[in-house]
């Protein structure tokens, strides 16, 4: 295989890289450097150390300096620091935010072979190193939590414990998980198994991954973990290089997760923190390290996985806050995919530039230095880590994980995996959807039985007085209309009687004393609620002709027997109406009854009061009726006239019609009335919606229901979602096929292959399944030949 030669880095100049003031806060990437001991027999090069800057220079004959590169960082450690000022300094700080602010965070070592990076990270038995002083604080910590301290002081810094970030919920638990895998030739292998097999790297959300079926062991005492460090590396690659005889061949990755159960009640909030802590391969020149066969091999990827690194961190140092949605490479190695999720503000991270300053690998040094340099003080990412290589389906995968995550926050939620997540949902849209349609079926019949109720009873008011409007008065047109009748009828006779005095009299007669009919003013309130229904008043007729007294007589006493069959007639009909009226109030009731099942006790109210309204009003004009036949002769004809107008204007203006508002107390009531029926029933509704949403999340979230119905009912799904996935893949490398990325090809067709995310899965579900399942590995794997 032949390898092309990159040209030289060209180093920048001193003023170039002297980019950060040492006043500034730094909220970003942290870059440590340190320079590791001479060793008998190195030479190595002039350098200073002033505060955070580091020289490196030349001398001529004359010690004059020349050549000269300046590097700043945020701290730099010389040939005589130790591990615990590193650790004091650097790591209890990233601990502290754990616990004090739901931080995660990032360790990692960059720097050549032999450089330190491995005694950094691990140490030895007389000096430890960041890794075992980590699980010393951790356990230290633990120790005070359980003895139920609140505050722990570890090398001079005071640590919070036991504070929840959740109102009402206190801390019960503190736990702590250990995983160890090393990425050795773009392979993941798991160092606590006790098999050494290959595993694959998963996507989740939010472009986290996890590497499935890793070994994951509980810590809870210091000799438990000083174990399983020791298992895992003993199974850690190593090999010799002329530069190192214990040269890390792979990039060793450690994660603690401290694990915190909040608690109120019956109710429990698990959060989860990572400290993640990376020894990295050291980058070396395939030449210098003398290395070749499977060793070269080693050498390619791990340089190729430390360049995606570097290509990482320089695309977020270039791009300022709102360009933070551009590409950034993370997927292009397993290393920086396992990586990239404490790349965003949630995180704290730490970069350790480890350096040998020997003047023969010099070059190498100075490239380093100058990565590290630039790295100090990059921007972290907002919250979540976007990546134009995401695909829409697995952006969608995202949103909608996010969304059931929200939802369930405050319940316990079991250990899940995307695919649950997003069926999960679906089925919860599902039910909900159904249920409201179920509640709009019932909605729309208990409308329809409201207004067929109302119309019945219009129909039944039509029948008894006529009025629509009327649902709580009495119909009193009839009696009214009737009345009417017989005043007229006894007008008539009067006029009858009146002819026949001026007949037999010579018309001496005075029309004006014979006008009988006058308002009883006794009874205005009878005559202003219902002016028709006048009581009448008769005088006796003035005798002028003896002669006539018999006949007249006579005649009066017709008169009086028909005024009085017309009277008792009166009576009879407004008795009749009085009944009729009645019976309507018992139907009325019965109608009330049949809403009150309805719940509607605001009906029965009003109608209880508007028929005692009702009740008296007839009282009072039976009462009216039968007692006040008074003979008066004040009145004329105008004067009954005006009376009349004033009453029927009165009546107008009471009886049921508001000219302000428009609106009858019917309608009134019957707005006010049905604004209750329908405000309680949409109550009800909510109500019953919300109880229901309530049992669909309880179910939605006992898993082992969940997970029958999953398997059963989506196994062909699944499928389905499977082959698609497939599909998609094979479209991928046919694009890249096309547009000639070769180079890319093999990087993206691994990943994909691990890619089966579920988020593709859903969207791919509407489209039919692809056939060419096994052509799609096929056209891969030649490709890559
Ligand atoms: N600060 C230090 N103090 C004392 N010894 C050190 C220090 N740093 C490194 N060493 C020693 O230097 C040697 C090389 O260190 P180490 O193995 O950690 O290098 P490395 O960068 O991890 O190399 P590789 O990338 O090849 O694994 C080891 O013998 C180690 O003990």
């Amino acid at each position: 295989m032949e390898i092309k030669k990159k040209p030289a880095i060209e180093l920048p100049t001193s003023e170039t890289l002297s980019v950060l003031d040492q006043n500034e806060p730094q909220n970003g990437i942290e870059v440590i450097c340190r320079i590791r001991p001479k060793f008998v027999g190195e030479n190595y090069v002039n350098y200073t150390i002033i505060d955070k800057r580091l020289d490196i220079y030349e001398t001529n004959n004359d010690n004059e300096i020349s050549n000269q590169k300046t590097f700043t960082f945020s701290q730099i450690y010389d040939q005589n620091s130790t591990q615990k000022n590193l650790h004091q300094e650097y790591v209890i700080p990233m601990i502290k935010d754990i616990f004090e602010k739901q931080k995660g965070g990032l360790v990692f070592t960059y720097g050549v072979t032999n450089s330190g990076k491995t005694y950094t990270i691990i140490g030895n038995q007389e000096a430890p190193g960041i890794l075992p002083l980590t699980l010393q604080t951790l356990d230290k910590i633990k120790t005070a939590f359980l003895l139920n301290k609140t505050t722990i002081e570890i090398d001079g810094q005071v640590i919070k414990i036991g504070e929840s970030p959740y109102d009402d919920y206190v801390l019960k638990e503190v736990n702590y998980t250990f995983q160890s895998f090393e990425i050795y030739n773009e392979e993941i292998y798991d160092l606590l198994a006790n098999n050494k097999t290959k595993l694959q790297l998963k996507e989740i959300y939010d472009k986290k991954c996890y590497v499935k079926d890793a070994v994951e062991k509980e810590i809870n005492t210091n000799q438990q973990f000083k174990d399983l460090l020791q298992k895992a590396l003993t199974n850690r690659q190593m090999g010799e290089t002329t530069l190192n005889n214990q040269s890390s061949r792979s990039h060793t990755i450690f994660k603690i997760q401290i694990s915190f159960l909040y608690q109120q009640d019956q109710y429990t909030i698990q959060k989860k923190q990572t400290i993640c802590i990376v020894d990295l391969a050291g980058s070396e020149r395939t030449k210098k390290a003398e290395t070749q066969g499977s060793q070269l091999t080693e050498a390619c990827n791990i340089n190729k996985s430390l360049l995606v690194l570097g290509k990482c961190l320089k695309q977020m140092r270039c791009q300022n806050e709102s360009e933070q949605n551009n590409r950034i490479p993370f997927r292009e190695c397993k290393l920086t995919r396992l990586l990239c999720e404490y790349f965003t503000e949630e995180n704290k991270i730490l970069m350790i530039v480890n350096v040998r300053l020997t003047g023969d690998d010099i070059e190498e040094t100075l490239k380093v230095l100058h990565y590290g340099a630039l790295s100090v003080n990059v921007n972290l990412l907002k919250s979540k880590i976007y990546d134009n290589t995401l695909s829409y389906n697995q952006r969608l995968q995202i949103n909608q994980s996010q969304l059931v995550t929200n939802d369930s926050k405050q319940k316990k939620v079991p250990k899940r995996n995307a695919k649950e997540i997003i069926r999960r949902a679906k089925m919860l849209v599902q039910n909900t959807t159904q249920h409201m349609l179920f509640q709009q079926t019932i909605q729309d019949s208990f409308v329809k039985d409201l207004i067929s109720t109302v119309k019945q009873q219009q129909a039944r008011l039509k029948q008894f007085g006529g009025l629509d409007d009327e649902l709580f008065y009495p119909p009193t047109l009839e009696s009214d209309y009737r009345l009417q009748k017989s005043l007229d009828k006894i007008q008539s006779d009067k006029s009858r009687q009146a002819s026949i005095d001026i007949l037999e009299q010579d018309g001496s007669i005075q029309l004006s004393q014979v006008n009988n009919l006058q308002i009883n003013n006794q009874n205005a309130n009878f005559q202003e609620e219902i002016p028709q229904r006048k009581s009448y008043i008769y005088n006796e007729p003035i005798f002028y002709n003896e002669q006539n007294q018999e006949a007249i007589n006579n005649e009066n006493l017709q008169i009086n027997q028909l005024k009085l069959s017309e009277i008792q007639e009166e009576n009879q009909n407004i008795n009749s109406i009085k009944e009729q009226t009645f019976n309507y109030y018992d139907e009325q009731e019965d109608l009330m009854n049949g809403l009150k099942q309805l719940d509607l006790e605001q009906i029965d109210e009003q109608s209880d009061d508007s028929k005692q309204q009702s009740k008296s009003h007839f009282i009072n004009s039976n009462y009216n009726q039968e007692n006040n036949i008074n003979i008066l002769n004040k009145s004329s004809n105008q004067v009954i006239q005006e009376h009349l107008i004033n009453c029927s204007n009165q009546k107008h203006q009471q009886n049921h019609f508001d000219q302000a508002t428009n609106t009858t107390p019917y309608d009134e009531m019957k707005k006010k009335l049905f604004g209750q029926l329908f405000e309680q029933e949409l109550l009800k509704h909510q109500q019953e919606k919300d109880k229901f949403k309530q049992e669909v999340m309880q179910k939605l979230f006992d898993d082992d229901e969940l997970q029958n119905l999953i398997e059963k009912e989506n196994k062909e799904e699944l499928m389905n979602l499977e082959d698609s996935a497939k599909k998609q893949q094979q479209r991928n490398i046919e694009k890249l096929i096309s547009s000639n990325h070769k180079s890319d090809l093999k990087i993206i067709n691994e990943s994909d292959k691990e890619h089966d995310s579920s988020g593709e899965k859903i969207n791919q579900q509407q489209k039919s399944p692809p056939k060419k399942k096994k052509q799609t590995k096929k056209k891969g794997k030649s490709r890559r030949r």
